[in-house]
């Protein structure tokens, strides 16, 4: 087994979203993107000024009424050519207040976003590989993408709209009162109904938007393991099973998605009839106080735009409600990210910095478990000398991988200390311990570029000559030769245009350009032919020698070479020693020893 991390107990790792209240986590949201509020007292001025724009039309109706065309002495056309202007310039200044408020809302969005965009995957990044797996992957990959694409579209439109329409209400009732206050109390009584609706369905729409966020994810990690596993599924032929799965995933998410949608129709609904049945009771009303003279036909017809105004922004108010779910919903679930802590943190400037030299390892009293596993090594004490070279064998499961883990610090002990040169592993400067510490894994990975790029992983500021200088070092030159464009050969993604036994050769000729003084290395298991196998021999021979260096050995030649060989058993260390002396000890070790022999006799 490689240096895997999965599977992982389900609950442990990435919050589902912390439990924040919808205005806690809208605060905290902000916070983590202070672009957000940048220039924002501009936006609301200018937003205001965009409003009260509209807000003159009914006014401008109503003394166009009642002081131009019902003016005493007949219509005043002046009066109402003076009125038309000024409705011109508002409907002018409202425009370009409206342009540009959106212009900033987009900005101010892009690049609050975007910044939590970078944090939240930064911290991905930093998270231990404990708190990922490759299923869970794909949910994180959904909270960088869809989760903050939510947010945007509300921080767009939403937020500042909600501000500004809470701003037209307000204004609208109070012009209302002015032209009448009866008429005013009657909007607003026909209205409390709906504002008690609206409350009670936030709950319900943002528990279902939460539900839809998660689906999202659960979609597109099992899309995202079904691309990755492309070739394991096809090879074993189970499309079939995939596709359910897959298919399963996508209708969870519909089924999720409906049950949202109807619940915030259901909010938005109740807006219209109540907009359209407080028009009718305004309107007869009206009529009525008109008929008694105290109200004139102008006031009737500006307090039914006034109505409108009113109206309008509670109905889109409803809306931008639901959106404000939606976006709560995906902004806890970012959030939840960004609040895991690092299993493994780095002590940065406080931490110490390993000097140079050969490393001395020791294990003082360690023990591991698996979040919400049982312990998978117990009580480990262990101490490697500097420049020796060391072979760790033992059963599959026995916990091999999980000290190389431990001793590269992917992970940290559950008790116990590491330490190196000794000094405590959680001590030491990450920048420093990944420069003198380096793990090569089962199967290295490569990216997609060239030869070169990827041995410069290994150190990125070695120039061309110091790269040839290895592989002439590591007897890996004539390999290089016989690829087709040499150093500049594409590897393909993840190195797929190599064979397994090349992409181990690349592995062990960048950890020499990384020039470690502790070498770790989890040997892989995929047998090579022989021209390559003895590339690997001579290539590991050279990369071991003058450094201290760790094997998970899975082949009896890397034991039979160790200065010392571990065996693991069950979680502990059961004999150690020279290779000769631990198969005549006719122990574990040598009941392994008889296994290797036997299959390289039945190769
Ligand atoms: N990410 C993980 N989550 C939970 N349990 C794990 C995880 N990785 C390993 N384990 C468990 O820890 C124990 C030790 O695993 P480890 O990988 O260290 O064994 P190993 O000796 O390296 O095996 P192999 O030779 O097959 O690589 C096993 O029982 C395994 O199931």
């Amino acid at each position: 087994m490689s240096l895997r991390s999965a599977p992982v107990v389900e609950h442990h790792g990435i919050d589902t979203g912390p439990a924040l209240t919808t205005w806690a986590t809208l605060k905290r949201g902000v916070h983590l993107s202070p672009e957000l509020k940048k220039g924002i007292w501009v936006t609301v001025v200018l937003a205001v000024l965009s409003t009260l724009g509209r807000v003159l039309v009914p006014f401008v109706v109503q003394r166009i009424t009642d002081d131009g065309i019902l003016a005493e002495g007949g219509p005043d056309t002046g009066a109402v050519a003076r009125y038309i202007g000024i409705a011109l310039v508002g409907v002018v200044v409202t425009a370009l207040s409206a342009y540009f408020v959106n212009v900033r809302l987009f900005r101010a969005s892009e690049n609050g976003l975007s910044t939590l965009r970078i944090r939240a995957f930064r911290h991905i990044h930093d998270l231990a590989m404990l708190t990922q797996n490759s299923e869970r992957r794909g949910s994180l990959v959904s909270r960088v993408t869809s989760d903050v694409d939510t947010i945007s579209t509300f921080v767009q439109f939403g937020g500042l709209m909600l501000l500004v329409n809470i701003a037209q209400i307000s204004l609208a009732t109070v012009l209302m009162v002015i032209y009448s206050p009866v008429l005013g109390l009657v909007v607003w009584l026909c209205f409390v109904p709906l504002f008690i609706i609206i409350r009670k369905f936030q709950g319900i729409v943002g528990r279902a938007y939460t539900k839809v966020r998660e689906r999202v994810g659960d979609m597109l990690g099992a899309i995202s393991e079904s691309v990755v596993g492309a070739q394991a599924i096809r090879a074993y032929g189970v499309e079939d099973r995939t596709s359910v799965r897959i298919d399963a995933a996508i209708e969870e998410h519909r089924k999720a998605a409906i049950g949202a949608q109807a619940r915030s129709v259901i909010a938005f609904t109740s807006g219209q009839l109540v907009s359209g049945l407080t028009t009718g009771v305004v309107l007869v009303v009206g009529t009525v106080l008109a008929a008694r003279g105290s109200l004139t036909l102008g006031e009737l017809l500006a307090f039914l735009f006034l109505v409108n105004l009113f109206t309008q922004p509670v109905q889109q108010a409803t809306e931008i409600l639901n959106e404000m779910q939606n976006a709560v919903a995906g902004w806890r679930r970012v959030i939840g990210i960004i609040d895991t802590p690092a299993d493994v943190a780095d002590p940065g400037d406080e931490g110490v910095e390993l000097p140079r030299g050969p490393i001395t390892v020791q294990f003082d009293g360690v023990g591991f478990a698996y979040p919400g596993g049982e312990p998978v090594l117990h009580d480990i004490d262990l101490t490697i000398a500097p420049r020796s070279r060391v072979a760790i064998v033992g059963e599959t499961g026995s916990g091999k991988s999980t000290l190389a883990k431990l001793l590269t610090r992917l992970m940290d002990p559950t008790t116990g200390r590491v330490l190196l040169d000794g000094a405590e592993l959680d001590g030491i400067r990450f920048s420093s311990l990944r420069q003198r510490v380096v793990l090569v894994p089962q199967e290295g990975f490569l990216f997609d570029g060239t030869l070169l790029d990827n041995l410069r992983f290994g150190r990125p500021q070695a120039t061309d000559d110091d790269v040839r200088l290895t592989l002439t070092e590591l007897g890996l030159d004539a390999w290089v030769a016989t690829l087709p464009f040499g150093l500049a050969t594409d590897v393909g993604q993840r190195g797929e245009s190599l064979s397994a036994g090349e992409r181990q050769l690349v592995a062990l000729a960048r950890a020499y350009l990384a020039d470690p003084d502790l070498l770790v290395l989890d040997e892989a298991t995929s047998a090579v032919d022989p021209g390559t196998e003895v590339r690997l021999q001579r290539a590991l021979d050279s990369l071991t020698r003058g450094r201290t260096s760790i094997a998970i050995a899975h082949r009896l030649s890397t034991a039979q070479a160790a200065d010392e060989v571990i065996v693991v058993d069950a979680g502990r260390i059961v004999e150690r020693g020279p290779h000769r002396d631990l198969v005549r000890q006719g122990g574990v070790y040598s009941r392994l020893h008889e296994s290797w022999v036997a299959q390289q006799a039945s190769v």
